[in-house]
């Protein structure tokens, strides 16, 4: 699906290539982090995918096509078949929520009957039916993210390439970003994702390319962030490092609940055995144990705001009776509709590994989500807790 063969690229006027002899090939339906340092080549990356950039040296296949013969008449065709989401959104100012996804239809020469169809079902399908009539900037930071996802998706494409796409977003509403992704990534739409989002990598345990000065250092099947592509701590402002405990946190404490629950449980025996008279090792374990509680209800307190909100909505059941369906194409994303579908349980991975424990269920590679069935159902937003009134009150990202 994508194919890199040997691609460098080098930007005039610079002395090291920004990537260095690159061999990458994502197969259809895969969920991929690219990690990397900062100016590791992540961004190049992906702008090479899109075709808004040449390799200096090396081969691009993308959906089969030789990107070198492309015509830059035939770009943006070509590009139908890739949504893109960035980190600061790039959604069209004087434009409302219905209006900036109906645009990127109108562009490609849609029909009013299908744009009238299509974006309702996608703003459905990212829990903003009712906000069509908004403008950006009445709109929370998470808001626009998922306005941005709509209008990538709406076409339904193959691939989704994703640059830092919660990089402004508070670590509760990364989190809706970041299930809404997964939802579309089971649902068929292969997902490129770049991001400094250690927390998610590692809960999420998908494909993990980690490039260091340009070239691919690691690529792990259901990786983690890993060392090197990690900020040191040392470096970070002391903002910085809240920010990261704090991530942390509100991801532990909205999807894993019950390890709060073990810790405390562990304090409360712990607790017992003192009163007990318990001496020695048991008094040194109750203490430990207590501390490891203290330690996680802190960080889940310290999270709590951001953190409930989601908690509460993780996993809203699902009615057993379907309601009838407005949307018409609910999967997969893409043109070849009908191998894609025969793919999907390949997209999800099982391997546990060493976290596998704490992942959430709906985060869980291992439990395949049915977003095909929830999206049918117009139940994929309530199931990710998107379709809230109150979510103005839960996102703080930046609004423009
Ligand atoms: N248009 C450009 N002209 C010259 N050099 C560039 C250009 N774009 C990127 N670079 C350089 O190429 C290298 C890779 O940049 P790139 O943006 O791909 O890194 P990145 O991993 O996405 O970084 P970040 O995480 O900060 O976004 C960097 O050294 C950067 O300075």
């Amino acid at each position: 699906m994508i194919l890199f063969e040997n691609v460098t690229k080098k930007y005039r006027g610079t002395a090291k290539p920004a990537l260095d002899g690159i061999d990458l090939q994502v197969d259809r339906g895969e969920f991929v982090f690219i990690v990397g340092a900062s100016g590791s080549g992540k961004s190049s990356c992906l702008r090479l995918i899109l075709r808004e950039d040449q390799p200096s040296a090396g081969k691009i296949h993308v959906l089969g096509q030789d990107l070198s013969k492309i015509s830059s008449r035939k770009v943006p065709y070509f590009r139908r078949n890739l949504g893109t989401v960035f980190q600061d959104f790039r959604l069209l100012t004087n434009k409302t929520v219905y209006d900036n996804v109906a645009f990127s239809l109108q562009v490609i020469g849609k029909s009013r009957g299908f744009i009238q169809e299509a974006v309702p079902d996608t703003l459905e399908l990212v829990g903003l039916a009712n906000k069509a009539k908004r403008f950006p900037h009445e709109l929370s930071g998470g808001e626009q993210q998922r306005v941005a996802i709509a209008r990538a998706i709406v076409n339904k494409p193959a691939i989704l390439l994703a640059d830092e796409p919660t990089g402004n977003l508070d670590p509760a509403t990364s989190l809706g970003i970041m299930q809404l992704l997964r939802a579309i990534n089971a649902a068929g739409t292969t997902v490129v994702m770049a991001t400094h989002e250690a927390t998610f990598v590692d809960i999420m345990q998908q494909r993990v390319v980690e490039l260091s000065q340009g070239v691919v250092v690691r690529d792990e099947q259901a990786g983690g962030y890993g060392e090197t592509a990690s900020i040191p701590v040392a470096d970070l402002s002391a903002e910085g490092v809240r920010v990261l405990r704090t991530t942390e946190a509100v991801v532990r404490a909205a999807l894993a609940p019950e390890e709060i629950a073990r810790a405390n449980a562990a304090a409360a025996a712990g607790a017992a055995a003192v009163e007990d008279g318990a001496g020695g090792a048991g008094a040194a374990a109750a203490a430990a144990a207590s501390a490891e509680a203290r330690a996680v209800s802190a960080a889940a307190a310290a999270a709590a705001g951001a953190a409930s909100a989601v908690a509460a909505s993780a996993a809203p059941p699902v009615p057993e009776t379907p309601e009838a369906s407005v949307y018409q194409e609910p999967q997969p994303f893409g043109e070849h509709d009908d191998e894609i579908d025969g793919d999907l349980d390949d997209t999800v991975r099982a391997d546990g590994g060493p976290q596998a424990k704490r992942i959430p269920g709906f985060l869980d590679p291992g439990r395949p989500i049915d977003p095909v069935h929830m999206s049918e159902t117009g139940n994929l937003a309530a199931h990710l807790g998107l379709d809230r009134n109150d979510d103005d009150e839960t996102d703080v990202g930046p609004v423009r």
